[in-house]
């Protein structure tokens, strides 16, 4: 079968066209997909399927013509994937599956229809995640560390642990999954870790984020984990609204928020087309 390889900001994905989702993607196929060195490698998988033809998506086909079926690299399925969407944009674009009308796409996901607007010439592609909601505190533990974190939804679970100045955030070992707590996690969590950065031009905020995803391990960067992160930056910092600008390992994304929308910008970019023979790479 056909396949894309893109990435945004270093996280990085497969692309499969199944327009009308003929192909049982089984959570083997995917870890398959996105190993890194007996498969194509990938952080996750973006099945793209017009939202009539998938059961999860048939209610959104009035206002979006494509569903992003995202896929962590363990196999697991997720509600949400910031950059994905962003990735997933560009590949309909590019590939003439989809024209933004008025310069702006509907994207269905299992979190609802998100907006996407393409840069002109920046190479930049932005989504509306819409306001994450902030929830209450939880704990992670990494090592010998227990860290204060706040729960916050993006429509996928997220905990976003500011460290304290004692704590260096490239010294984290992230080999390994951080511990949370199950009971206010029941489906897992994506853990994000936090150090203040100096300012930026064009940004009221500017930190610096590592992340350990669920289903996918460290990645280069979150795009939901940065919109996470960004809204506890603001609240920290009094506010209910600004720019945030979030360098994360694959570089900088840019979080504009308000209290009903959440833009998050950066850039997207396709690397590779080629064919895979998925039942063998499963094998
Ligand atoms: N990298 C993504 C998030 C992917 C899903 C996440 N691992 C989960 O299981 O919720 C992003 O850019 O948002």
């Amino acid at each position: 079968m056909q396949f894309s390889k893109g990435h945004g900001t270093g996280n990085d994905f497969v692309l499969l066209p199944d327009p009308d989702s003929q192909l049982d993607l089984t959570p083997s196929m995917v870890s398959a997909l996105c190993d890194r060195r007996r498969g194509i490698g990938a952080d996750g998988v973006l099945r793209v399927v017009r939202a009539a033809k998938h059961p999860e998506a048939v209610e959104h086909a009035g206002t979006a013509e494509w569903f992003m079926d995202y896929r962590n690299s363990d196999g697991s399925v997720a509600e949400m994937c910031g950059n994905g969407v962003r990735v997933f944009t560009r590949y309909l674009i590019s590939t003439g599956l989809a024209d933004p009308v008025g310069g702006t796409l509907p994207i269905a996901t299992r979190a609802g229809v998100v907006r996407a607007v393409v840069g002109e010439g920046d190479g930049q592609i932005s989504v509306d995640l819409r306001a994450p909601r902030i929830g209450g505190n939880g704990v992670a533990t990494l090592g010998g560390l227990t860290l204060a974190g706040t729960a916050v939804d993006c429509g996928n679970p997220h905990l976003v642990c500011v460290l304290p100045a004692s704590v260096d955030l490239a010294g984290l070992d992230l080999t390994r999954p951080p511990g949370f707590d199950p009971a206010l996690f029941p489906s897992g969590v994506n853990v994000e870790f936090v150090a203040s950065a100096p300012p930026v031009d064009g940004a009221d905020l500017h930190v610096l984020m590592r992340v350990y995803e669920r289903g996918s391990a460290e990645t280069m960067s979150c795009g939901s984990g940065t919109c996470a992160v960004a809204a506890v930056a603001l609240r920290d910092a009094g506010r209910t609204s600004g720019v945030v600008a979030v360098d994360v390992p694959g570089g900088r994304l840019t979080v504009t928020m308000d209290e009903r929308s959440c833009w998050l910008a950066g850039p997207a970019v396709l690397v590779a087309d080629g064919e895979i023979n998925l039942t063998g790479l499963a094998g």
